[in-house]
């Protein structure tokens, strides 16, 4: 009869890697004498690992969060393909609760590590215009759902591609998201229409934009309206990506080059 030491040996057996995702420094230390190489994947480094992937967002979808930290291992070189690896993730609780076996893949790439760091805009700005919008998915606006469309990097293209639909309140200034006065502002002015147009490097260029990009062929999931259609298309013409928050179920997605990549729960983060 397979008692349970022998379930988890084949979960762990042979593997050339353990993942430990957001591990406390005491769980951390456990692994010092480790036979098989460790990598930490969490959104700080506050174990100082050897092998370090910085998770832009705490990911609520464990597949993602592995694939993520997979896919960010394998772009550092500090696995390889073909590797079988041990996960160690919070699932259901704040410490670890699972250990879940994966073989790193060349095409298990999601697109979500590409989004994040092979953007023109850094992933910080990447990171911090998801948690406006996941933020103001959760809060709303003065209680009421709203919808919100972030355009992020390549402005100056972006807004060759789009028209102004009222006076831009942020022409003059030097704002940049993640700025929690600025975040603030986002929330207030995305009770109105038109996208946010943001820089590389996170600086506010512009809300009220009308986008104007060519749609042909541009393929978005059925039921999305105009705002995701201008998401994807926007992102298809230029090398801007698109965070949008939807009025009517509320999800966060985000697009680039003219795909859907990440689609996110706000209520789940
Ligand atoms: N081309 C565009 N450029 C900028 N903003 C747009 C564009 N098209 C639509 N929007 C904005 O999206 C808002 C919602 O439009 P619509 O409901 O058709 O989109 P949607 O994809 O269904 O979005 P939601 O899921 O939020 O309802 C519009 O009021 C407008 O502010
Ligand atoms: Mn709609």
């Amino acid at each position: 009869m397979t008692t349970l030491t022998d379930l988890l040996d084949d979960v762990v057996d042979d593997v050339d890697d353990v993942f430990l995702f957001s591990p406390s420094g005491s769980f951390h230390d456990r692994f010092t004498e480790a036979d098989v190489d460790v990598v930490v994947v969490a959104t700080d480094d506050v174990v100082e690992a050897d092998r370090f992937v910085e998770l832009p967002l705490e990911f609520d979808n464990v597949r993602d969060r592995i694939r993520f930290g997979i896919e960010g291992a394998m772009d550092q070189g500090i696995i390889e393909e073909g590797d079988t690896i041990a996960c160690s993730v919070a699932i259901f609780d704040d410490d670890p609760d699972s250990v879940v076996r994966v073989r790193a893949t060349e095409d298990m790439g999601t697109g979500i590590y590409d989004l994040f760091v092979d953007s023109r805009a850094e992933p910080g700005v990447i990171r911090d215009v998801f948690e406006v919008a996941i933020e103001l998915g959760k809060k709303g606006q003065k209680g009421k759902p709203v919808g919100a469309l972030f355009v992020v990097g390549d402005a100056g293209k972006v807004m060759n591609k789009s028209r102004p639909l009222s006076y831009n309140p942020f022409e003059k200034s030097h704002v940049h998201v993640g700025d929690p006065i600025v975040n603030v502002m986002l929330k207030e002015f995305s009770r109105l229409d038109g996208a946010f147009v943001i820089s590389d490097s996170g600086k506010i260029v512009s809300a009220y934009r009308y986008l104007e990009p060519a749609a042909e062929g541009v393929d978005i999931p059925k039921g999305l309206g105009a705002r995701h259609m201008a998401a994807g298309a926007i992102t298809r013409d230029t090398n801007a990506t698109a965070i949008v928050l939807s009025e009517s179920d509320g999800l966060v997605r985000a697009f680039k080059g003219g795909t859907l990549i990440l689609e996110i729960d706000p209520e789940a983060y």
